[in-house]
């Protein structure tokens, strides 16, 4: 694996100071982060998160997926604990990247689901590799993990590289009249754990 320590400095967000490890897959060229917090490497599991990149959820406040509020759920949860780690991971549009998931998108804007419109472009429906995870976590220290996810592939991902997961913890967030469609089919073809989906209060 070509994922290589670059640098490390503080990160300061409304949480609480993190620590910023960034990451160069030299394979790829993609730069991946990691953001710690308290003591990760004594051995204890480590409350976690693998979130993969979503521009337009994470930055530009999409209300079409979860990822903006599942970044802030997490964020707030490894503060709460004080201790925690969340990688970054640049796998926009669940591998296809930025410019096709707005292809995906025009084409869900015209009646597809999220997975038939990657099939459509060509992609499968998720075409994201976690292999990339190994080498940051043993950078930190990190070899058992209490993940927040709803994602069953991405503990098998962890499990297959050695990655002990002690716990999930589910990650739901309310939904709204913009992702109801999206979440109800992450949960009936892509295996998402989401149970019962509530609909917040949130405008349309
Ligand atoms: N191709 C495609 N990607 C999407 C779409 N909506 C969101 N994404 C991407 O899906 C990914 C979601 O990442 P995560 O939230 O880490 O993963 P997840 O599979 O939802 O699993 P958990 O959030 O851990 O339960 C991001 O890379 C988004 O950019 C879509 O309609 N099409
Ligand atoms: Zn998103």
């Amino acid at each position: 694996m070509s994922v290589i320590f670059v640098a490390a400095s503080k990160l300061p967000t409304p949480f609480g100071v993190f620590t910023m490890h960034g990451f160069l897959d030299e394979a790829t060229g993609k730069e991946h982060v990691a953001l710690t917090l308290g003591d990760v490497a004594d051995g204890e599991p480590v409350l976690g998160r693998l979130h993969s990149e979503c521009l337009t959820g994470d930055a530009l406040f999409s209300m079409r997926c979860d990822c903006g509020a599942q970044l802030e759920a997490a964020l707030q949860a490894i503060a709460i604990e004080g201790r925690g780690v969340l990688l970054y991971l640049r796998q926009e549009g669940r591998g296809i990247g930025l410019l096709n998931k707005i292809r995906a998108y025009a084409l869900q804007d015209a009646g597809a689901d999220t997975v038939e419109a990657n099939e459509q472009l060509g992609f499968a429906a998720d075409q994201r590799d976690y292999a990339i995870c190994k080498p940051m976590l043993d950078h930190l220290g990190i070899n058992e993990i209490r993940l927040m996810t709803n994602n069953p592939r991405k503990i098998k991902a962890l499990e297959g590289f050695g990655i002990r997961i002690a716990e999930r913890r589910p990650l739901h967030i309310d939904a709204n009249p913009h992702n109801l469609r999206y979440l109800a089919t992450k949960a009936g073809k892509l295996g998402h754990l989401l149970g019962d989906i509530h609909q917040g209060e949130v405008e349309p």
